[in-house]
């Protein structure tokens, strides 16, 4: 059996060369001919996979993406060719959400915010959306949701209307999937109408896809001496060609790494193996607990004086996405987009760290920190 994997999978190799050969490649050049003879192919978001790519090849059995959007993958053509498909979904939800957190409380030390005080509006609340609501309701912060699809399917739903969360929200986190068409359509959702519709000083944070954003639409909106909004964007129109001249109107700027925690990513990688194992019919040999390297900090005391203030230093111990801002602005020139994304310096989730003492706040589990055991 042949494996044709992204070279940016972790534990690739580990898992799944219990099936076969595995080879690597460059996902964003790939090409028809190196797939020609793939029995099982593993991408990640930067490779479509469409009729054009899979022109030669005549045996796949599997196609699976190690994300959880899949608007790079042709379903309808994998269907027609009964070539069966998988994506991995949830697998880097928390990462997201930790990304958002430390972008708030980034936003909140700079402009003096009191998170409290803000009405943060999530839109697209699936996996993500949903997690962060919970953990903002934790942190005490008044939320307006819109999903209509939710809205349509569930009774209890609590929705709002995404225009009339235009008006009332604050803060606007975007977590919704790219479709590109019919009543639902994401792509540009946000755009120079809608953007005319904020508060002129309500913050955007953009860590879904690129074009559910009108990047030039913000920048006109960015560049008018009236808007003094702060921006926080992950996913760009374009990638990896992004609209450079936005970057000094936005106030932490990322190279699509929000879901890229080392958990994250290789929650996905073990979603695809245990789905080929199924579709294989071949036992479990791998897990990914087995697999993680171990954190650098492993346990932390906490005291019966924490408190809703100190999570944030807690959060910072793991992650602080200024970090992550400050790589782009530095080498985005000299080493390009997709340089950053490969080279993306380790960062663990919540969770890695146990968190030991007599009483935990209901807060921390909520925010996705573990207990000791
Ligand atoms: N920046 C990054 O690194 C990452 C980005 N993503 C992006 O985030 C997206 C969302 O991820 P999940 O929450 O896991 O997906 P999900 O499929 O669990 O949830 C998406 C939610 O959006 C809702 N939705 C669809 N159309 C909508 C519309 N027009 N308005 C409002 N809501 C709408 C759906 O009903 C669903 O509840 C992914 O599709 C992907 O594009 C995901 C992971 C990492
Ligand atoms: O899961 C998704 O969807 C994402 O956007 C990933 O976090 C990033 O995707 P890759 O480009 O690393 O495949």
């Amino acid at each position: 059996m042949r494996i044709f994997a992204d070279e940016n999978m972790p534990l690739v190799q580990q898992f799944f060369r219990q099936f076969g050969e595995v080879s690597l490649f460059d996902g964003r050049n790939v090409s028809a001919a190196q797939l020609q003879d793939a029995d099982i192919l593993l991408v990640r978001s930067v490779s479509n996979v469409n009729a054009q790519l899979l022109q030669h090849n005549t045996k796949l059995r599997f196609v699976g993406t190690a994300t959880i959007g899949m608007d790079h993958i042709d379903q309808s053509y994998l269907a027609a060719r009964n070539i069966a498909f998988s994506s991995a979904p949830g697998c880097n939800a928390q990462s997201v959400v930790e990304y958002v957190l430390s972008s708030l409380w980034c936003l909140a030390d700079k402009y003096q915010w009191q998170l409290a005080d803000k009405t943060v509006g999530i839109v697209g609340v699936g996996n993500i959306g949903s997690r962060l609501a919970k953990a903002l309701q934790a942190l005490n912060i008044k939320l307006l949701l819109c999903d209509p699809l939710r809205a349509r399917n569930e009774a209890d739903f609590n929705h709002t209307d995404f225009t009339q969360l235009c008006t009332e929200a604050d803060i606007i986190s975007f977590h919704t999937p790219l479709i590109n068409s019919g009543s639902d359509a994401t792509k540009h959702l946000l755009n120079a109408q809608t953007l005319a519709q904020l508060k002129p000083d309500c913050a955007l944070i953009n860590a879904s896809r690129g074009a559910v954003i009108d990047n030039n639409a913000l920048l006109q909106d960015l560049s008018r001496a009236a808007t003094r909004r702060a921006v926080v964007l992950d996913v760009w129109e374009q990638e990896p060609n992004i609209l450079t001249a936005l970057l000094p109107y936005v106030d932490i700027a990322t190279a699509h790494i929000a879901g890229h925690s080392i958990e994250g990513k290789a929650r996905g990688t073990e979603m695809l193996y245990q789905r080929c194992a199924a579709l294989l019919q071949q036992p479990l040999q791998q897990q990914l607990q087995q697999l993680l390297p171990v954190p650098a900090m492993e346990k932390l005391q906490i005291s019966a004086n924490f408190g809703l203030p100190d999570v944030q230093n807690l959060a910072r111990l793991l992650y602080d996405v200024r970090r992550d801002d400050a790589i782009l602005r530095h080498y985005l020139q000299s080493k390009g987009f997709d340089w950053l994304r490969k080279s993306y310096p380790p960062r663990r989730e919540f969770s890695s760290l146990q968190l030991c003492g007599k009483v935990i706040p209901d807060f921390l589990p909520q925010l996705g920190f573990s207990l000791a055991q």
